[in-house]
């Protein structure tokens, strides 16, 4: 018995193409209303349910009389414009019948990422929580355009766990578990459950399988674990006809346990939901002083700007010498600002600028160590 399945209030279920759709393209109404019927029986049994849910673009393809996936924007965007309605229509016939409502909810990257919009979010989605209703998320694919498009509904599911403090995130696939390799192969094995990043070694993590319709394979889905469980949020990885048995908290799938220590959401944000709209070099000893000594960033340490931001934008800090990303942070000057002051020292940038110009470049309140970072 998994306690930490069963024990949860507070659910984002995140459901991908493969296992909504035929092959053909087009929604597959038999396996859309099993999902309802597990979804249907978690939240009348007083759980908050999230669903995030893929499928917009493949259930669009057969109407469209599109014969597979398309590879332009545009036909994508159309194919998503279709399908996400009748994906909808569909999900709320289905919960009707269980009493529930549906709200749809469609995201761009922004609404995720910048901060007024990340709170925006998540007031819309708490009200609907509270008034009862079972919202659904995807992508907002028909206005998605490349540069902005988050392209993994794994990812979003993780954020969108963060951003409602979830006691559980499910992500249901067309593969049971996580396998040691890939699933088709005799020699694969189930991986039952995965603490930390050393369970994951020796792992194979392939991309999309044989659907031809989801995106990311089983590396986005294990990225978005990382993500969750380090925000303290269990995760299971398990396959669309077994979630009702995960949820009973069976042995199936692969569970992702929780790191143990919830970090301050804002730092969460910081690491994960934002986009860097610049970098800052670091030469050895800023790298030392903010990963070593979580010191603050100070102009004296910084040897170039790459990026056009204004104060209050998320920055990479980037090591010099290798190039390799070290810490995200809030800068506290615009870029056009920062090259006459890199290199010197705050007291004769207060004697020369004024004491406006004392202030730090990123404050250590403001500032995340990125991963991998180990020294
Ligand atoms: N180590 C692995 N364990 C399990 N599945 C894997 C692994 N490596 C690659 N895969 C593939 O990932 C696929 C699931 O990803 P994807 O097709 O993007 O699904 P979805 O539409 O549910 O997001 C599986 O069908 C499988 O073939
Ligand atoms: N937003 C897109 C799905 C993107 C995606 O991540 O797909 P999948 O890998 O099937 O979860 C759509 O609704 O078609």
């Amino acid at each position: 018995m998994r306690e930490l399945v069963t024990g949860a209030r507070r659910i984002v279920v995140k459901v991908g193409s493969s296992s909504l759709t035929t092959t053909s393209g087009g929604i597959d109404e038999q396996r859309v209303d099993t999902l309802v019927d597990v979804l249907g029986k978690l939240a009348t049994g007083g759980r908050e349910v999230v669903l995030v849910s893929s499928g917009a673009i493949a259930a669009g393809l057969a109407p469209l009389r599109l014969p597979r996936r398309p590879r332009d924007l545009a036909t994508q965007q159309a194919a998503a414009s279709v399908g996400q309605g009748l994906l909808i229509g569909r999900y709320a016939a289905g919960l009707a019948r269980h009493g529930i409502t549906v709200g749809q909810v469609l995201l761009t990257v922004d609404d995720v990422t910048r901060r007024a919009h990340y709170r925006n979010a998540y007031r819309t989605l708490r009200k609907l929580l509270d008034l009862g209703a079972l919202p659904i998320v995807n992508e907002n694919d028909t206005v998605a355009t490349e540069e902005i498009r988050f392209g993994d509904n794994d990812r979003l599911a993780s954020l969108v766990a963060a951003l409602v403090d979830a006691d559980l995130l499910v992500l249901l696939s067309d593969v049971d578990a996580l396998y040691t390799g890939n699933p088709a192969s005799p020699s694969a094995r189930r991986v039952a459950t995965v603490r930390n990043g050393s369970d994951l070694s020796g792992i194979s993590v392939g991309s999309a399988g044989k659907s031809g319709v989801g995106t990311g394979g089983m590396v986005t889905k294990v990225e978005a674990a990382r993500i969750a469980t380090g925000f303290g949020i269990p995760v299971v990885l398990t396959a669309a006809p077994l979630a009702a048995s995960a949820l009973d908290g069976d042995e199936v799938g692969t569970l992702f346990t929780p790191a143990a220590r919830r970090p301050a959401a804002r730092l969460f944000w910081l690491a994960h939901a934002t986009s860097p709209r610049g970098r800052l070099h670091l030469d050895p000893g800023a790298v030392s002083a903010v990963v070593d000594r979580r010191k603050s960033l100070l102009p004296a340490g910084i040897t170039a700007v790459d990026g056009s931001f204004a104060a209050g934008d998320p920055v990479d800090l980037v090591d010099a010498g290798s190039g390799t990303p070290v810490a995200r942070g809030l800068v506290n000057y615009d870029a056009v600002e920062l090259p006459t002051l890199l290199g010197r020292s705050t007291p004769e940038l207060a004697a020369t600028l004024g004491p406006g110009y004392e202030r730090e470049v990123v404050h250590r309140d403001d500032l995340v160590l990125l991963r991998g970072v180990r020294r």
